[in-house]
């Protein structure tokens, strides 16, 4: 979230939690002060979420007052990760050979693992899906699903991937950093009827294999 009218869209629209990049490498980066204003348009129940990549604690501490969770979305350690008084959840980017498992174990006091499309040299954000069937079936933790999710594929993906939430960037914007009400508006329609599908078994969705 970079502008006020995006937050009001999201927030008009459903959506549990908005996401502040604080990361000074991303289009869609704010600074404290920005975070400070839109934060303060947040209603109470929807969780404001920080986004980090390898950042100086300092500016993460500050930046926490503002912030219900924080995303950890570099090569935090899960011990950095969780040096602030605030729950936090950590990004893993879906490179061959990851070993969800162990790294659920190795970030216990996460209260989720998001997981993103893996790209070289970029950190997130990329607009990519990755291969839905890797993510293995009793993970130790709740799996946020992200990486290039839109209003058309995001139904399918939650009937399929039966995630505890999924989070989205570029698939509801029509500029980076700038949302589209639209775009976030079908996003979270398209989430309940993923959620309604998976309900029925999943009977309708495209993309599950007959059993
Ligand atoms: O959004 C960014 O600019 C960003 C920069 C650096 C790390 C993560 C970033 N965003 C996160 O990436 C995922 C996937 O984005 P997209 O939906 O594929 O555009 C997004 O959910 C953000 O949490």
């Amino acid at each position: 979230m970079t502008r006020e009218q995006d937050v009001d869209a999201a927030v008009a629209a459903g959506a549990d939690a908005l996401g502040f990049v604080l990361w000074p490498g991303s289009k869609r980066a704010i600074d404290e002060a920005r975070l400070a204003e839109l934060t303060a348009r947040v209603p109470a129940f929807v969780t404001r979420v920080g986004l980090f990549v390898d950042q100086d604690p300092g500016l993460i501490h500050r930046c926490a007052a503002h912030l219900d969770l924080l995303q950890f979305h570099g090569d935090e350690s899960p011990e950095a990760c969780a040096a602030f008084a605030r729950p936090w959840i950590k990004a893993l980017r879906m490179r061959d050979g990851l070993d969800l498992h162990a790294l659920a174990a190795a970030h216990d006091g996460a209260r989720a693992l998001l997981l993103d499309a893996y790209r070289p040299g970029v950190p997130g954000g990329t607009g990519a899906t990755f291969d839905w069937s890797r993510i293995p079936a009793g993970l130790a933790k709740p799996v946020i699903l992200a990486g290039g999710l839109t209003p058309d594929n995001v139904a399918e993906a939650v009937a399929r991937v039966q995630p505890f939430a999924v989070d989205v960037s570029g698939g509801v914007e029509a500029a980076p950093g700038v949302k589209d009400a639209g775009r976030i508006a079908a996003f979270l329609q398209a989430v309940r009827r993923g959620d309604a599908l998976r309900a029925a078994g999943n009977a309708q969705c495209p993309g599950t294999p007959d059993p």
